[in-house]
This record gives C-alpha cells, structure tokens and sequence, in this order.
C-alpha cells in the first residue's frame, strides 16, 4: 500500500520518525466519527471493518496504541469490543477526555473524582429542555458527564442552536465545561480535555513520536497539545477525518480523509511502511 497524501513538511516528518523508530511512537485515535461511523443511536456506533486489525497491527511494534474519546472508558471498550480482539493487550482507552484510563493489561478502569456538578446538571437538564420546546432530545447520562443529542430531533441544526446558550448557562452554574461536538452537546468535568490526557499519555510512555486521528471539535485540544509538543522536538503526524465537517481540526492536519476507512487505511500504510523499512 502506498503512502497517503501527507499535506506538510511536519507531517512528512512525522511519518517518517514514526516508521523509522515505531518503539518510540504512540498511536492514538479518537472513536466516533474516527474509528467509528456516525450512526443516528450512539449505542450502535462500532468500529468499522479493518479498524481494529489496523491498531492490533500497529501495536506489535509501537510503545503504544490508545483510543482517546468522551465515552466513559467500559463503553468504549464493549463498543469496540476490543477485549476480543487478538492484538491488542497493551491497547489503552482515555474515556471521558481523559478523566478515565482504562489499561487492556489488567483490565481495570482508573478515574478522577466526579465533581458533584454533574448531579445538579443531571437534575435541571430536563426542565432546560422542555424550556426549550426540546423535551424529545436525548440526553446521554454517562455518569461522569452528560450528552445531550440533537441528531434525532426533527431540525437537529436549530436545536444544537437553540439549546447551546442554556446549557452552557447550566454548564457556568455547575462549575461543569460545556463542550459541543457534532450535533450533540456536553457538559463534563473541567480539568480534562483530549490534550491534557494525552500529554499525559507522552509523558507516560517516553514516546518521541506520535500518529492521532480525529474527527471532531474535542480532538482539537489533542492537536493543540500535540503542536505544543512539536516545538520541542516531538514528531508527529496529525490525522482528520471529515466525518463531523471540523474545519479547524480538518486546516490544522497533516493528512486528511473522508471518514473511517480513510483511517483504515493510513494505519494500514503506516504498517507496511514500518513492516518495509
Ligand atoms: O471522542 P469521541 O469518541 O469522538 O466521542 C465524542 C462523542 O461521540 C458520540 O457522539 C457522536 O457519535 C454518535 C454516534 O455515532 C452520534 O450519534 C452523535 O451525533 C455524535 O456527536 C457520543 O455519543 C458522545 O458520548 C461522545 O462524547
């Protein structure tokens, strides 16, 4: 398989330190609308074909292959349905933008305390909606935090607009962060975000390399981080999909694909350009 169209001379870079040394390099994916398709109902939401032959591939030679996502880590890990698949016993997932860590080594979940926020949210979210003429969207209780969806909703557009100042009022009052991503709207604990988790995962592992990929507006905190690190020597290559139409995400990446396959793909290349050298 031939190299994916990388856009810059960072990215090129990146590549080839990642193919040169992958003991030093880290992967790290996000899930929805990266890993995973967007579907309409976010319980059916599972990797597409080849995605998880393409971590467990990577992961007999680099120092680490991670999935970075706002879904608590346990749901992250039964979606993907990762702890059957051979290849990936080293595999960690960061669930809800890092607040959890869960390591496919010992199969436990570690988790920063839930602020109490999270409960008074829980408790005023339905009235915000029905304000709202909204009472119909789904609110996604994932105990740390709380989605609430409009892709169901008859104009999902409008109502992403119309419900973003009160929840972001609601988020305010909670002391909670409200964070939008496509078509869905979350309020989670502040203090963690996709970048914090994974400059923690960098430092961690040592790794002088890294590959993300990303969808969304909540991936941008992880390639922010990432250019952070970059300008003290890390390479990297920065990887979007165009699932969830980011645009600053999609101006800020090193290699851009449609959707999921797209991803498939550039691991698999990334793979056989290691599996070459
Ligand atoms: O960090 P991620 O792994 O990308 O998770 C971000 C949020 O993704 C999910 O919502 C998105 O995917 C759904 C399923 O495809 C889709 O219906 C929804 O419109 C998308 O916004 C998930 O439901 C959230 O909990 C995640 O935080």
């Amino acid at each position: 398989m031939s190299t994916p169209v990388i856009q810059t001379d960072l990215g090129h870079a990146g590549w080839q330190a990642i193919v040169a040394d992958p003991a030093a390099a880290v992967i790290a994916t996000d899930f929805d609308g990266t890993l995973s398709p967007l579907v309409e109902d976010p319980a059916r939401a599972r990797p597409v074909d080849g995605g998880l032959d393409a971590l467990a591939r990577l992961a007999r030679s680099v120092r680490q292959v991670a999935i970075v996502t706002g879904r608590p880590a346990l749901v992250a890990t039964e979606l993907t349905g990762v702890t059957a698949h051979a290849g990936l016993a080293s595999l960690v997932v960061l669930g809800h933008y890092g607040l959890e860590q869960w390591d496919a080594a010992t199969g436990k979940v570690t988790s920063d305390a839930v602020p109490p926020g999270v409960a008074v949210a829980r408790e005023r979210i339905p009235g915000i909606l029905q304000a709202a003429g909204l009472p119909d969207a789904f609110v996604e209780d994932k105990e740390s935090s709380l989605a609430v969806h409009t892709r169901r909703l008859p104009d999902p557009t409008g109502a992403f607009d119309r419900l973003r100042t009160p929840l972001t009022e609601l988020a305010d009052a909670t002391e909670l962060r409200l964070e939008p991503g496509n078509l869905v709207l979350e309020l989670r604990p502040p203090g963690v975000d996709k970048g914090i988790a994974l400059r923690r995962l960098l430092e961690s592992t040592g790794a002088q390399s890294i590959l993300y990929a990303g969808d969304d507006l909540g991936d941008l905190a992880a390639f922010r981080a990432i250019e952070e690190h970059r300008k003290t020597g890390m390479n990297a290559v920065l990887l979007a999909t165009r699932s969830s139409g980011a645009a600053d995400l999609i101006a800020a990446a090193d290699i851009v694909v449609d959707d999921p396959t797209g991803v498939v793909t550039v691991l698999t290349a990334l793979s056989d350009a290691i599996a070459a050298r």
